[in-house]
């Protein structure tokens, strides 16, 4: 176990009538990248505002690096930076004085700021504008101008709320390319999406939201064995014999589902497609394409969400 940064345990929030967030229990190493993934209103909002201190749990507990956001709301501030969906900036100032004028307000020393701003800057790749209004600027560019807010506050923790939301898919590769790299230099960031194929690309972990619950939690890898019985989907398309028969026992698969003619779907847990080549052979078969690929979040999610309206 690495050094727990945001740990929350029996976290519930209650508003009138609904129920936001009801005994959340997750911990959150350094360096993780963390995705927070749910359908709507499943309290994922709700959750980041807890662990910012701008709401105050019904019950339970949470501790971000140590302290409790509620009690100790400038500790966390300084520590902590907050990408919302909607980025604010003062639209009339330019980028630079954006960024100066949050590090004066974070105390950070003149010379300093200017270095690191400078720093900031070059890194999204906004140096070029640093003099344009902000007002002028498209939204791929706000959220860079986020990020670059964080890096001159020097952030241990990034929380990141819809962070690709809007962003075209250039703009969507460049922001996670900025995040994997922030993680590899020992931020931790916690981000929700509905983004599920950008989840699993850059998370390490992430917590499937189901009515204020977490559901599931845990690497992508992991999850998918959970809920679709392995990591790996080989598809298979073969004439002349039974696959699925041909298949029984095999080691490591734990589902083989018919999805043509000819034509099966093999979940396993392994790489089993020199095994499932010999076996479809042996039993006279005339193989005609094999082809694996990794469990996608996408199924893991729709999987998963399925089994649960199905248990109810
Ligand atoms: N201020 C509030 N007053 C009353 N109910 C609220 C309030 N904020 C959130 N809720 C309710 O709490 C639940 C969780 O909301 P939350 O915004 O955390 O969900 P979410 O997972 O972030 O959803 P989305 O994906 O739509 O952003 C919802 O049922 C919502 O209606």
């Amino acid at each position: 176990m690495g050094e727990a940064v945001i740990e929350a345990n029996g976290l519930t929030k209650r508003y009138d009538r609904a129920i936001a967030v009801e005994g959340l229990d997750l911990t959150i190493e350094r360096g993780e990248v963390f995705g927070l993934l749910g359908p709507n209103g499943a309290g994922k909002t709700t959750t980041i505002l807890l662990l910012l201190g701008l709401t105050e749990p019904t019950a339970g507990t949470v501790r971000v690096l140590g302290f409790d956001p509620l009690r100790d709301p400038l500790a966390v501030k300084r520590r902590v930076g907050y990408l919302p969906d909607a980025v604010g900036f003062y639209d009339t100032m330019t980028a630079r004085e954006n960024l100066s004028y949050t590090a004066r307000l974070g105390g950070i020393a003149r010379a300093e700021a200017a270095m690191r701003i400078d720093d900031a800057l070059q890194r999204v790749r906004l140096a070029d504008v640093a003099e344009r209004r902000v007002a002028t600027f498209s939204r791929g560019m706000r959220q860079r101008l986020g990020i670059a807010d964080l890096l001159v506050k020097a952030c241990e923790v990034a929380i990141l709320d819809e962070p690709t939301s809007g962003l075209d898919p250039q703009s969507t590769q460049e922001l996670l390319d900025l995040i994997g790299k922030l993680s590899r230099e020992g931020m931790t960031i916690v981000l929700s999406s509905h983004l599920l194929g950008m989840v699993q690309t850059v998370c390490t972990r992430v917590a499937l939201f189901h009515r204020g619950k977490v559901g599931l939690v845990g690497r992508v890898s992991d999850l998918a064995a959970k809920v679709l019985g392995g990591a790996f989907v080989v598809e298979i398309e073969a004439d002349g014999c039974d696959i699925v028969a041909a298949l029984d026992g095999l080691d490591g698969v734990t589902r083989a589902t018919v999805a043509g003619s000819g034509l099966v779907r093999i979940d396993a847990t392994r790489d089993v497609r020199g095994d499932v080549a010999r076996r479809v052979v042996a039993s006279g078969g005339d193989l005609k394409r094999l082809s694996m690929d990794r469990s996608s979040l996408d199924e893991v999610y729709v999987n998963y969400f399925e089994q649960v309206a199905h248990a109810a």
